[in-house]
C-alpha cells in the first residue's frame, strides 16, 4: 500500500492502487523518536487470546462510500478500529508463547508480535465529557474504565469534573470499575458537562502537571474541535499523551461517521411524545399536535421520529426552508389536513424556520458559552401563529404544544445504543494503547474506525433534502416540499459535484434497506 505519503499534523494521508486513498491518524511514534513497546497483555486475556481474528490486521481500512462504479476510484478509507497485531515479526518471549500454545493444541494461530505504546502500570488515564447531555455517555464513561481495567490491566483512570475548565478549575473523580459498575442505568454524565471554558493551555498544562498520558474526550463537534487544538499542543511540547475523541451528539451533526451513540434512543423516546400529540390531536374536533424535537442545525432526530411513527402529517426541519400563508403554504396544508382527517400532528425541528421567525420576533444574537447561537422557540411561534390564522377564519380547532426536548435527552441509553456505545468505548480504548492519537473512534459501514480530527471538524452533517431520505419523508407524510423556484435553484447549488460516489453522505444512503 501506499505510494505517496503526505503528513501534516493531523493527517497522514496514504495513496494506492485505484484510487485508493486512507486518511490515516497520527501515532506518537510520528513525532517522539525510539517509543518503547510492550507486549500487548489482550495475549494472555481469554476473550482474546486464543482466536486470532479478534486482532485487526495493521493494513485493515474500511472505505467511506460503499457504492461505488465499476470504473471508479476506490477512494477515501480510514483505519479500522481494534487491537492490533503487527503479522510477521517473532520476537523470542512472542516466540515462546507461541510454541507453548501450539503444543497445547491451539495450532499456529498466533504468529504475530502484537504490541501496545504503554506499560498497563505507565498509563495515566482521564475522561472528560463536554457540551449538552445525550443518551449513553455513562454507559461510554463505564466502558472505557472497565476497557482500561480488565483488556490491559491499567488501574490509574479518573474523571475530569464538569468539562474542559474542569481540568483547570477542579479536583478530578477517582473512576474504578466499582465506581462505575451501574452508572449506564443513569442518563446525563457522572462526571457532569459545561459549555465554554476552553483554554488549551490551561488544559495542557493540567496534563502535564498530574502526569496523564491518555486522554479520551467524549462531545460534539465543538468538543472534536477543542480535541483537536489540545492534540496539537501536546504535539509541540512533544508530549507522550494520547488525545481520543468518541463523538457525542443527539442532533447526529457529526459527518463521517454512520450515526452518533444516543441518536437511536433519542429517536425512540420521541415517539412517545408524538405519541400523546397523536392521541390529543384525535381526541379533539379539529385537533392539532405540535412536537418540538431537538436539533439545533440538523433535523435528523425529527426525520427519524417522523419515519418511524407514522402519525405525523408534517416535519419541518433546519435544512428545508417553508412558508405561512398562501398557496401552497404551511397554514393552507393544516386547514386542508384538518378538513380531511379532523386532526394532524406536526414534527418541527428547534432549528427549523429560524430566519423566518426573525422577520416575525425580534432578534436576540444571544450565544451560549461556547459561542453556539441561543435559538428562539420555534415551536411555541408556529403554533400560536397557526391558532392566530384559525382565529381569523373563525375555524375552532384545539391545538396542544409538546415540548419533549431536555425529557429525551436525559435519559439513559437504549439496549442499542448500549452495545454501540460499549463497542466505541473498546475501539477507542484499543487505538489508544496501539499509540495512535489525535483521532475520533467511529462507526463507518458497519465497521469501528479512527478518523482524523480535521475530517470530523471540517464541516457539519445534515440532511440534505436533495437525498433519497428527505424524499421517502415527503411521501410518507405527504406533506408539500414548500420549495419555491427559488429555493430549489438554491438547494441544487449546495449539491454534492457530479463527480461524487454515489451514496449521499448525508443519508447515509447505503446502508442495508436504503
Ligand atoms: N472551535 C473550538 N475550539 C476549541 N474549543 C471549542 C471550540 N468549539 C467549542 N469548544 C469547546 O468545546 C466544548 C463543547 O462545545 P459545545 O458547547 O459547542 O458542545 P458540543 O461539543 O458541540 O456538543 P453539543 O453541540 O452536542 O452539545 C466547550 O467547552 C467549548 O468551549
Ligand atoms: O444544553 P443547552 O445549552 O440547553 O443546549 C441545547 C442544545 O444542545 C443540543 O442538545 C446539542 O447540541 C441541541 O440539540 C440543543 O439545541
Ligand atoms: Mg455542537
Amino acid at each position: 500500500m501506499g505510494t505517496e505519503q503526505d503528513i501534516n499534523h493531523q493527517m497522514k494521508v496514504v495513496t494506492g492502487d485505484s484510487g485508493y486513498v486512507l486518511e490515516d491518524v497520527p501515532h506518537l511514534a510520528d513525532y517522539i523518536p525510539d517509543l518503547p513497546t510492550y507486549p500487548n497483555p489482550l495475549r494472555s486475556n481469554p476473550a482474546y487470546s486464543v482466536v486470532k481474528q479478534y486482532f485487526v490486521d495493521m493494513d485493515d481500512t474500511v472505505p467511506q462510500k460503499v457504492v461505488v462504479h465499476k470504473d471508479g476510484p476506490r477512494g477515501v478509507h480510514f483505519r479500522r478500529a481494534g487491537p492490533r497485531q503487527k503479522v510477521g515479526i517473532i520476537v523470542s518471549e512472542e516466540y515462546y508463547w507461541d510454541s507453548l500454545m501450539s503444543y497445547y493444541g491451539f495450532a499456529k494461530i498466533v504468529t504475530s508480535l502484537r504490541q501496545v505504546y504503554f506499560d498497563s502500570d505507565e498509563v495515566h488515564a482521564c475522561i472528560v465529557t463536554c457540551g449538552g447531555l445525550c443518551p449513553g455517555l455513562n454507559t461510554v464513561i463505564r466502558e472505557i474504565v472497565c476497557g482500561l481495567f480488565h483488556m490491559y490491566g491499567v488501574t490509574q483512570v479518573i474523571g475530569i469534573d464538569g468539562g474542559y475548565r474542569g481540568f483547570y478549575s477542579k479536583n478530578t473523580i477517582p473512576l474504578t470499575p466499582k465506581v462505575v459498575n451501574d452508572i449506564h442505568k443513569r442518563g446525563g454524565t457522572i462526571l457532569g458537562t459545561s459549555r465554554g471554558g476552553h483554554d488549551t493551555m490551561k488544559i495542557v498544562d493540567s496534563i502535564q502537571d498530574r502526569g496523564i498520558n491518555q486522554v479520551y474526550i467524549i462531545g460534539g463537534d465543538g468538543t472534536q474541535k477543542g480535541a483537536a487544538v489540545i492534540y496539537e499542543e501536546c504535539r509541540r511540547r512533544g508530549l507522550k499523551v494520547v488525545i481520543a475523541g468518541i463523538p457525542k451528539t443527539i442532533d447526529n451533526d457529526i459527518p463521517v461517521i454512520d450515526r452518533s451513540f444516543g441518536f437511536d434512543t433519542a429517536v425512540e423516546e420521541a415517539q412517545r411524545a408524538i405519541n400523546a400529540a397523536h392521541v390529543e390531536a384525535e381526541s379533539a374536533e379539529n385537533g392539532l399536535g405540535v412536537v418540538k424535537l431537538m436539533g439545533r442545525y440538523s433535523g435528523f432526530i425529527a426525520m427519524y421520529a417522523t419515519l418511524a411513527s407514522r402519525d405525523v402529517d408534517c416535519c419541518l426541519i433546519p435544512e428545508s426552508p417553508f412558508y405561512l400563508g398562501g398557496e401552497g403554504g404551511l397554514f393552507e396544508y393544516v386547514e386542508k389536513r384538518l378538513k380531511e382527517n379532523g386532526h394532524m400532528v406536526i414534527v418541527i425541528a428547534e432549528g427549523a424556520g429560524q430566519e423566518l421567525l426573525s422577520q416575525f420576533l425580534q432578534s436576540t444574537n444571544e450565544q451560549d458559552a461556547s459561542g453556539n447561537r441561543v435559538l428562539q422557540d420555534v415551536g411555541l411561534w408556529i403554533s400560536q401563529s397557526i391558532k392566530d390564522y384559525f382565529k381569523q377564519r373563525k375555524i375552532a380547532m384545539t391545538l396542544k404544544y409538546i415540548d419533549p426536548t431536555y425529557m429525551i435527552r436525559a435519559i439513559p441509553s437504549n439496549a442499542a445504543d448500549n452495545v454501540y456505545c460499549t463497542l466505541l468505548a473498546q475501539s477507542c480504548v484499543h487505538g489508544a494503547m496501539a499509540g495512535f492519537t489525535g483521532y475520533t473512534s467511529g462507526l463507518v459501514n458497519g465497521r469501528q474506525t479512527y478518523i482524523p480530527f480535521n475530517r470530523i471538524n471540517e464541516r457539519q452533517n445534515k440532511v440534505v433534502i436533495t437525498d433519497r431520505m428527505w424524499a421517502r419523508l415527503l411521501s410518507s407524510t405527504n406533506q408539500p416540499s414548500f420549495l419555491g423556484p427559488k429555493d430549489i435553484i438554491e438547494v441544487r447549488k449546495e449539491e454534492q459535484p457530479p463527480n461524487r460516489l454515489l451514496d449521499g453522505e448525508n443519508g447515509k444512503d447505503d446502508k442495508p434497506g436504503n
